[in-house]
């Protein structure tokens, strides 16, 4: 979290999430998507996919998981999406070239870039995440909770225990 400052990233409104309250919203997207399946296999969109993905297949009984390597964020700052790796040709295979019957899990959509890339190598995909930001919301199929574009979500993995000053010194 090499960006974020006390405050949140570049101005924006900080909305902190531990591994409780992540397990907990996981656990709740579980449940909509128990309603969409079933589904032959789970892709994770690296890296801030991988948590829930494995969440979502130990709820769902899935143990065919692939991934999907994507790099564009350093720290806070967007830049070029690049493909590191796409998926098996067993799991392609899977989805009948087209990815129907894959359930795709991400951490969040933000701007909706990575979400494009999904829905444009996998259209016919089921693409699920835990947050959604409104810019990135329509090219998700399934998401729990929606938050503000100018919010920062603070992953528990990126972020530690830290003292917190009194709002009465400043603090947001
Ligand atoms: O909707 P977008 O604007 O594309 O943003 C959403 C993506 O950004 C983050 O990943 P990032 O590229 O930072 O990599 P990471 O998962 O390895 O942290 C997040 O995990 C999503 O995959
Ligand atoms: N939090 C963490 N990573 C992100 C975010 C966010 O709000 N948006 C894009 N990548
Ligand atoms: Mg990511």
């Amino acid at each position: 979290m090499g960006g974020g400052t006390e405050a949140g990233v570049a101005g924006q409104r900080p909305f902190p999430v531990s591994w409780d309250q992540f397990h907990r919203d996981c656990r709740a997207l579980t449940w909509r998507l128990n309603e969409v399946g079933p589904f032959h296999a789970v892709i994770a969109i690296t890296r801030g996919g991988l948590v829930p993905a494995a969440i979502v297949a130990r709820e769902l009984g899935l143990r065919v998981i692939d991934t999907i390597c994507v790099a564009s964020y350093a720290h806070d700052k967007q830049g070029e999406l690049q493909v590191l790796k796409g998926v098996s040709e067993q799991t392609a295979a899977l989805g009948g070239g087209t990815g129907k019957g894959l359930l795709i899990v991400d951490d969040l959509v933000d701007t909706g870039k990575t979400g494009r890339m999904v829905r444009d190598l996998l259209p016919d995909a089921h693409f699920a995440t835990v947050y959604a930001k409104p810019k990135g919301k329509p090219l998700v199929d399934t998401f729990i909770t929606e938050v503000s574009q100018d919010t920062w979500i603070f992953f528990p993995w990126d972020t530690g225990l830290t003292f917190q000053p009194p709002l009465k010194d400043g603090a947001a």
